[in-house]
């Protein structure tokens, strides 16, 4: 701080102004010192708002690119019983219905920076009051704080809460932007070397005097004894306007350049008193711009205009009286202006305009640098100063507190005169000491108000800033934790599971093909072994239980006896096809309930087993052949042999067969099928009507049976051919003819009397013989009936099966895509939220690191 000089001081009686160096050495260190603080401050600030935008713009792009930052609202608990300090339900802006228990933790340190962080409530320790304090401020956001301007901002919060997370991240972003602008804005403003200095006072107080003074000028700004100053005037180093020495002429409403001469009117410098004095000047106009060079001014002395760190413009006003106070005082506000100098007669004391404008100035600049002014004037400068001194106790206390550096008393003429025929070097000697402390004060408070005017705001604004950071971050790393938390969990409980099913998959697998094949090949086999009994039961005209035996209705009904004799063993064929399909049906319905087995050992507890009812009805059914074939509810398909005409057409050889007693000594028949080949033995004109060719047949074929049960033919015709040698023996030529009549007679009776047993046999043989190389479908096919009937229930068996397996086989893809798809995007949540706690971990210890570069004391 500056050196304070008591009143009684020799340095401030002395009569004369002319030098007294310890107090102006002193002065001048004091600036210095405030300088280096100034400049140090200037730097820190400066760093730290450098280290705000570089965490801001991180944030912003983490919002962006990797973490949708979150909107959090604090509000009371809703359970109130225990509300402890600080606890608060923290609610997102995008999901305002789920809330979480929070403490919101706010410490100001000395500096009354808040470090602001949210934790997770602990319900356990509810008893413990936190160490905190929770006001309104410390939830709230000031600089970050989301304003969607829709017009009734009161209720801008619960218009927020219909946005999505997106758009509130969008908001985010943008009001980032606008804090970084602002940074950059007061990164500039802090090194802004420009300082503003309003010099105004009550009329003719010696204003432009004292400007002068501190110009090193003797007639720069004009005065006189009466009032002369009718408008504002800003003078500013020449080095500001190349070293030229100018008047601009500002225009109203243009924004001024000083290297666009469009937006001005030079003047040369010699105008100045016609145009700062001019009656008719509007005081609201702009200023006149005065560019003066220090030529005058020695080096080691320099004006207050440039001062090493700020070049300090100082604006001559127009005196105050009733028009100009209110124009003045507006002046006095602007932002730009960072020092107030009041000057005020000695001898006038402050006149009511002066303490007007002192109340309305006080208010914007609480600090004002007061000069008395014409000291040299009075006599008894002891009672003027006391008087005077009470003066401004009243009006501005803050400058009285620190009159020592802020009230000075002093004589400008004399100082401003001394430079009037003074060569440069003894100028500084010259100077008066008591305004050479005022000069060394001034500079000092220009820069101590440069603090608090441009670092302050700088400051503040970096301060809050990190402190909605330091919130948003802590109130991100509470999500973010809680979406790790989550996530994890949920890892844990599919990762196993998902484990289990991938190991299984093989397994699964093997079971469902071995399945699948197993009871096919089992059902085939079945089906082929009891289709080939049933056959050979045919075969042997036995009818299948329940099959009702055909009435023999006597020779004359043969033919039709032998119709029914087909039908019926033909029934007793579709019967054993029946039962073996029932049989497929169990097995079947066996495997599904295996299959289903599979499934609950493969499929995790949670998935939805099958609906599908396996309906084993269901199977060996032909909608195109279907109608009306049921048998004890079920539909059956079957084959329908016996009404296939192919086969239920009787032919004589059912009746008597000739051929096959002619080829065959054995009536059991073979199982070679080359034996009994049906189509290559009976012509086909035997098929249909009884010919003459069938007469003989029959005929034939009842002289076998007479012969005994099983005479072949060709021991007939050799017993004939004996018979003709016979015949040439008279005896026997004699006899031939009767006994030959007898035996055809008694072989016809035996064959009629026969027909019964024979028929059934015959066609059952012939059934048979015709379905071991036919299917007995309605197409000829060459496959035996058999084979062609077990395929035919292995590939409906089979083809239940794969339903049965496909239905698994997607569940299990769908269950083991569905929970690798949780595992993956869990485990991307879990990994993002991770690096999003570190990052936000991060940010808070960078907050606290800036805020150490923050915490100046102005
Ligand atoms: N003795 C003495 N005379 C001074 C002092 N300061 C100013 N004067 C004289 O007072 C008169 C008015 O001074 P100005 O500087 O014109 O006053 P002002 O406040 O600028 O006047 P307006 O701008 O017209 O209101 C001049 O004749 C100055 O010489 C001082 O400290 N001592």
């Amino acid at each position: 701080m500056q050196p304070y000089i008591p009143p009684s001081s020799p340095a401030f009686e002395k009569e004369s102004h002319i030098g007294n160096e310890p107090a102006s050495i002193q002065a001048r260190i004091a600036g210095d010192a405030v300088v280096r603080d100034y400049e140090n401050k200037q730097h820190q600030l400066s760093e730290a708002i450098d280290a705000t935008k570089h965490l801001v713009a991180d944030l912003k792009n983490f919002n962006t690119e990797e973490w949708k930052i979150r909107y959090p609202h604090f509000n009371q608990p809703s359970d109130t019983a225990t509300p402890g300090v600080g606890r608060r339900a923290l609610t997102f802006a995008d999901e305002p219905s789920s809330s979480t228990n929070v403490i919101v933790n706010s410490v100001s340190n000395e500096r009354r920076q808040m470090k602001r962080s949210v934790t997770l409530l602990d319900e356990s320790s509810l008893t413990e009051e936190p160490a905190s304090v929770a006001s309104s401020e410390s939830e709230d956001f000031s600089i970050l704080q989301l304003d969607l301007n829709l017009g009734a901002t009161r209720h801008a919060k619960a218009l927020i809460s219909n946005l999505e997370r997106s758009s509130i991240s969008a908001l985010l972003d943008n009001r980032l932007s606008a804090a970084l602008d602002h940074l950059n804005l007061l990164h500039a403003r802090i090194h802004d070397a420009h300082s503003r200095v309003l010099v105004t006072g009550d009329l003719n107080a010696g204003k432009s005097t004292f400007v002068n003074a501190l110009l090193r000028h003797s007639e720069v700004m004009p005065t006189d004894q009466q009032p002369l100053t009718t408008r504002f005037v800003e003078v500013v180093s020449a080095r500001e306007n190349n070293d030229v020495e100018e008047v601009h002429v500002l225009e109203p409403n243009v924004k001024y350049d000083p290297a666009d001469p469009s937006t001005h009117t030079v003047v040369p410098l010699d105008q100045l008193e016609k145009l700062a004095t001019d009656i008719d000047n509007d005081p609201s106009a702009p200023p006149l711009r005065v560019f003066l060079r220090e030529n005058s001014i020695g080096s080691s002395n320099p004006s207050i205009l440039h001062n090493g760190v700020v070049d300090i413009s100082l604006i001559d006003a127009p005196g105050l009286n009733r028009d100009s106070i209110k124009t003045t005082a507006n002046f006095a506000r602007q932002e730009e202006i960072d020092v107030v100098v009041f000057v005020v007669s000695a001898a006038n004391h402050f006149t009511l305009s002066a303490k007007e404008f002192i109340w309305q100035a006080g208010h914007e600049k609480a600090h004002l640098f007061i000069v008395v002014n014409r000291f040299d004037q009075i006599k008894d400068k002891e009672r003027c100063r006391r008087a005077v001194m009470e003066q401004i106790k009243q009006l501005s206390p803050d400058t009285y507190a620190d009159a020592k550096d802020l009230a000075h008393f002093v004589d400008s003429a004399k100082v401003a005169m001394g430079f009037e025929d003074s060569d440069e070097d003894d100028s500084a000697d010259d100077m008066d000491a008591a305004f050479s402390y005022l000069e060394q004060s001034l500079r000092s408070f220009v820069l101590v108000n440069r603090a608090k005017s441009k670092l302050g705001p700088a400051q503040n604004y970096t301060t809050h800033l990190l402190a909605d950071v330091e919130l948003l971050a802590s109130a991100n790393s509470v999500v973010a934790n809680q979406e790790r938390d989550v996530a994890l969990k949920e890892i844990s409980r599919v990762k196993p599971e998902l484990d289990r099913m991938k190991r299984g998959k093989d397994s699964l697998e093997d079971g469902l093909v071995t399945e699948e094949e197993s009871v096919t090949a089992s059902a085939t086999t079945n089906a082929k072994q009891s289709l080939r009994a049933a056959l050979d039961r045919v075969g042997r005209g036995e009818l299948a239980e329940g099959v009702p035996v055909p009435v023999y209705p006597g020779l004359l009904g043969a033919w039709d006896y032998a119709h029914e004799v087909r039908r019926a063993l033909l029934s007793s064929l579709d019967i054993a096809v029946r039962s073996v399909e029932d049989s497929s049906r169990d097995i079947t319905t066996g495997a599904v309930k295996t299959i289903g087995g599979l499934g609950d050992k493969h499929l995790p507890a949670d998935v939805e087993r099958s609906k599908r009812v396996f309906n084993a009805n269901a199977m060996f059914f032909n909608h195109s052949n279907a109608k009306g074939r049921r048998v004890s509810g079920r539909q059956y398909v079957g084959l329908g042999l016996a009404g296939n005409s192919a086969l239920s057409n009787v032919s004589v050889s059912d009746i008597f067969d000739l051929q096959y007693h002619l080829f065959l000594t054995d009536s059991v028949p073979s199982e070679s099928p080359k034996l009994s080949p049906l189509k290559d033995l009976i012509p086909a004109s035997m098929n249909n009507e009884v010919s003459g060719i069938g007469a003989a047949s029959l005929a034939l074929g009842a002289f076998s049976m007479a012969g005994g049960k099983t005479v072949a033919l060709r021991s007939l015709l050799e017993g004939i051919v004996q018979l003709s040698e016979l015949a040439s023996n008279p005896v026997v030529r004699k006899w031939a003819g009767p006994a030959f009549g007898v035996i055809v007679a008694g072989a016809i009776a035996y064959v009629v009397y026969e027909l019964p047993r024979t028929i059934p046999r015959n066609v059952g043989r012939h059934i048979r013989a015709q379905l071991l190389v036919t299917s007995g479908g309605q197409e000829e096919d060459e496959t035996p009936f058999c084979e062609a009937e077990s395929e035919r229930i292995g590939r409906e068996v089979r083809k239940v099966m794969r339903l049965a397996a496909w239905d698994l086989r997607e569940r299990f893809r769908a269950a083991l895509e569905v929970r690798n798809e949780i595992v993956r995007q869990s485990e991307e949540t879990a990994e993002r939220a991770t690096r999003a706690l570190e990052w936000f971990t991060e940010v808070e210890q960078r907050v606290d690191l800036i805020r150490g570069q923050l915490g100046l004391k102005l």
